[in-house]
């Protein structure tokens, strides 16, 4: 059985046009999430992958629809729900320490400095910044930033860390760097994520599920993909796993052409029972209902 701790119920997001009629970026949205659970969302500019973040974040609201976290409907902005940016927009007069204060004490106004300065540390030593604390933003690589960004969400033990494309704008030695980090501290702290990436193998690495998007405008959930790699999978060696290729292909493959002509091949779509998919060495096993995963009874699953 899965625990909807994060339960998205046909949310639909619209604009109105240049001509009074409405633009649908995306329409009737389903996914749901469990405690601890990493989900990664991939699908082209502009279907409306922010805007889905954003509306977690209750910085956005849908057009119609709810989104229910642990139990309640998303109201407005919560210090529950941290938000990590691509862009890491820190405070830059205030230090290391002092970004990572602020947010504490956001949280937690009556306690007393050492209390917030400890908790603050706690987190900063997560994240590996030890040793630059007096530091203000200016004279931190972007890498370190990012750290600090990483280490201002998680200060505030949020229930869910929500991450839109956080690693992109770094190099390639940076960005493997981090994506460990963040494995490592989502292990073990039981941290719910959802996060937004362009990068397929990122999504492999980190993500316990990858919801795959159509195009926008009139975007729609098609597919998602539960990740069949090992927990204790490593970055560096991803793609010596025996299922590796075939997750890879079926999400670039997705990505490539089924993301297009999705609309005009699948007639018989229903959003509330989007299909499961496990690509393993075969074809990959697909679960049409809510309860069941079929196929070969080697990857037969329960849900
Ligand atoms: N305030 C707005 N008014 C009108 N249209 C908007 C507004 N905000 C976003 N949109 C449109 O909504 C669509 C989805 O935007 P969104 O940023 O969510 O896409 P995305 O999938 O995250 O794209 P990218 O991968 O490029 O970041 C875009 O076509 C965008 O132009």
């Amino acid at each position: 059985m899965t625990d909807k701790f994060i339960s998205i119920e046909g949310i639909a997001r619209r604009y109105p046009g240049a001509d009074g009629a409405a633009t649908t970026v995306f329409d009737d949205l389903w996914l749901s999430m469990g405690r601890g659970e990493f989900g990664c969302v991939i699908g082209h500019s502009g279907c409306g992958k922010t805007t889905v973040l954003n509306i977690l974040a209750g910085l956005d609201e849908p057009s119609e629809g709810a989104v229910i976290v642990d139990g309640q409907a998303i109201e407005g902005t919560s210090l529950d729900r941290a938000v990590i940016f691509q862009s890491h927009a820190l405070l830059p007069w205030r230090t290391v320490l002092g970004n990572v204060t602020y947010a504490v004490t956001s949280k937690w106004r009556k306690w007393d400095r050492a209390k917030v300065k400890a908790h603050a540390q706690k987190f900063i030593d997560l994240v590996g910044l030890t040793g630059s604390e007096h530091k203000r933003p200016s004279e931190l690589s972007g890498g370190m930033k990012q750290r600090v960004g990483i280490a201002r969400a998680l200060s505030i033990t949020p229930k869910i860390m929500l991450m839109d494309e956080p690693f992109s704008a770094l190099d390639a030695l940076t960005r493997g760097t981090l994506q460990d980090e963040v494995r490592r501290i989502c292990l073990e702290t039981g941290q719910t994520a959802f996060m937004i990436t362009h990068d397929v193998d990122e999504a492999i690495y980190l993500a316990d599920k990858i919801f795959l998007m159509t195009n926008g405008p009139g975007a729609v959930l098609a597919e998602i993909v539960e990740n069949p790699l090992p927990k204790d999978r490593g970055r560096i060696d991803l793609h010596r796993h025996p299922y590796y290729y075939a997750l890879r292909n079926h999400i670039v493959d997705f990505l490539v052409s089924r993301s297009k002509t999705f609309a005009a091949d699948v007639t018989n779509h229903d959003p509330r029972n989007v299909p499961v998919v496990r690509p393993g060495l075969g074809e990959p096993t697909i679960v049409s209902a809510p309860n069941l995963v079929e196929t070969s009874s080697a990857q037969t699953i329960a849900r």
